[in-house]
């Protein structure tokens, strides 16, 4: 990606369906004998992939506009490999499905990724609650239930993917489940709906406790995704850093509020209408701290692009990562474009600078990416961005919409 930074942007930006919210609610649709439509997909290569698990699995996938229908009537296999396992982190979120509907899956350890180990402890803990069993074998996990019983799950940590696996394996289970310490992330009760309207019976998510009375079967249904919160966030910054007043349209105010309030403390305005977002920036803004937290803290998913605005911000900000061990790997890429930034273990330490100054910089995982185009926009001269496939995974026409607000952006495919 080359982009020409320096130039303030404007104008309307509209936000698509999330990325976060449709992985799983693809997988939730393994566990059902009906058809599923799912309206507002992004097209986005992480969707694709998990499109490539369904249909590995045996389930009939077809898009109708920016639609998905996925019949999984006739799924048989109950596997996935360490390929697709690798390509992307979410494949696990079958886990739950498969069990429950099927009684015995493989699959493969998930080892790691760019940003930290991806552990799976909590999803197996708390399925061996509801009476699974599980050995580890040449790399993969093989799960096995006579069928999951409703249970008291405790989780010891709010982990997003564990609560997601939980919950749809108890829409199937016997009798109730209650997950304590669950998630709240937004996506979560998107999932929610999801499986509500293919006729579970789940409540509670949003909240710490989620109650799940295990229903016989799950059918057909239609499915609108929430809009994605991290994609919205990024224009944010994108506004911020660049200078401009840009409107997001198709968001959900609520759902951003960690980010808005962050910017408003950097000196940025933000005015919030019903399904809109208004972001005007400062004349420069000023440095903030930050803690990445579970939901409704502030997000893991936005720490890389908000330190490329405390890059260009005036003070000092301290950015600090708890939820990835190894998140901060686009540090090194912003300090080639003039950034000031000390790392401290999982504490970053950013000194604003007046500028960047445009240089050639490689994305090294999808939020690092961002933060890279971000820091691109912001920066004089030329910056070319590499290894742009990550971005990819989770921005749908990134290229476009930069350039609908007026970005000097331009892709080659290498
Ligand atoms: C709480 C949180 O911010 N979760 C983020 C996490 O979700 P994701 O579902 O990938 O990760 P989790 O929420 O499960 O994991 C968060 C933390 O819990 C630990 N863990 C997780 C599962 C487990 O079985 N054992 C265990 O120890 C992880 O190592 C990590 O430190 O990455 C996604 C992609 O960046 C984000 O969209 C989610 O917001
Ligand atoms: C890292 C991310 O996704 P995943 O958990 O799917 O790797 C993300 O959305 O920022």
């Amino acid at each position: 990606m080359r982009i020409k930074g320096g130039k303030p942007l404007f104008g309307e930006v509209a936000i698509s369906g999330a990325k976060n919210a449709v992985l799983p609610i693809l997988a939730a649709s393994l566990m059902s004998t009906g058809e599923c439509r799912i309206k507002d997909v992004p097209r986005l290569t992480d969707v694709q992939m998990m499109i490539e698990v369904l249909i590995t699995l045996g389930a009939q996938v077809s898009w109708e506009g920016e639609s998905l229908i996925v019949d999984a009537s006739a799924v048989e296999i109950r596997e996935v490999s360490a390929d697709l396992m690798r390509r992307m982190r979410a494949s696990n979120l079958v886990l739950g499905p498969l069990l429950s509907r099927f009684r015995k899956v493989r699959i493969s350890h998930p080892g790691g990724c760019s940003i930290g180990s991806r552990p799976m402890d909590l999803h197996l803990k708390g399925l061996q609650k509801m009476g699974a069993r599980y050995q580890e074998r040449h790399g993969f996990f093989e799960v096995e239930t006579e069928r999951l019983q409703g249970t008291e799950i405790h989780l010891d940590f709010p982990s997003v993917g564990a609560t997601e696996n939980l919950m749809m394996a108890a829409s199937l289970a016997e009798g109730t489940t209650i997950i304590r310490n669950a998630a709240k992330e937004p996506e979560i009760v998107d999932l929610q709906n999801f499986l509500n309207a293919m006729g579970a019976r789940v409540r509670g998510a949003g909240l710490d406790i989620i109650r799940i009375d295990g229903v016989e079967r799950l059918g057909g249904c239609a499915h609108q995704l929430i809009p994605d919160r991290i994609e919205a966030g990024t224009f944010m910054v994108a506004a911020t850093i660049t200078g401009g007043d840009v409107t997001l349209t198709n968001v959900i105010p609520e759902h951003l509020e960690p980010v808005t309030a962050k910017l408003r403390e950097t000196g940025a305005q933000v005015i919030e209408e019903d399904d809109r977002i208004r972001v005007i920036a400062p004349r420069r803004c000023q440095a903030v701290d930050i803690k990445t937290l579970p939901y409704p803290g502030f997000p893991t998913d936005m720490q890389a692009q908000m330190m490329a605005l405390m890059a260009v911000s005036e003070g000092t900000s301290v950015i600090s990562e708890t939820i990835f061990e190894n998140r901060f790997k686009h540090v090194d890429e912003l300090r080639r474009m003039g950034a000031n930034i000390r790392l401290e273990g999982r504490v970053g330490i950013v000194k604003g600078v007046p500028g960047l100054s445009g240089a050639v910089v490689e994305c090294t995982d999808l939020r690092a990416g961002a933060a890279l185009v971000l820091a691109g926009l912001a920066a004089e001269n030329g910056t070319t961005v590499e290894k742009i496939f990550h971005v990819d995974r989770g921005y749908d026409r990134l290229v476009e919409k930069l350039s609908g607000l007026g970005a000097r952006i331009t892709r080659e495919e290498g």
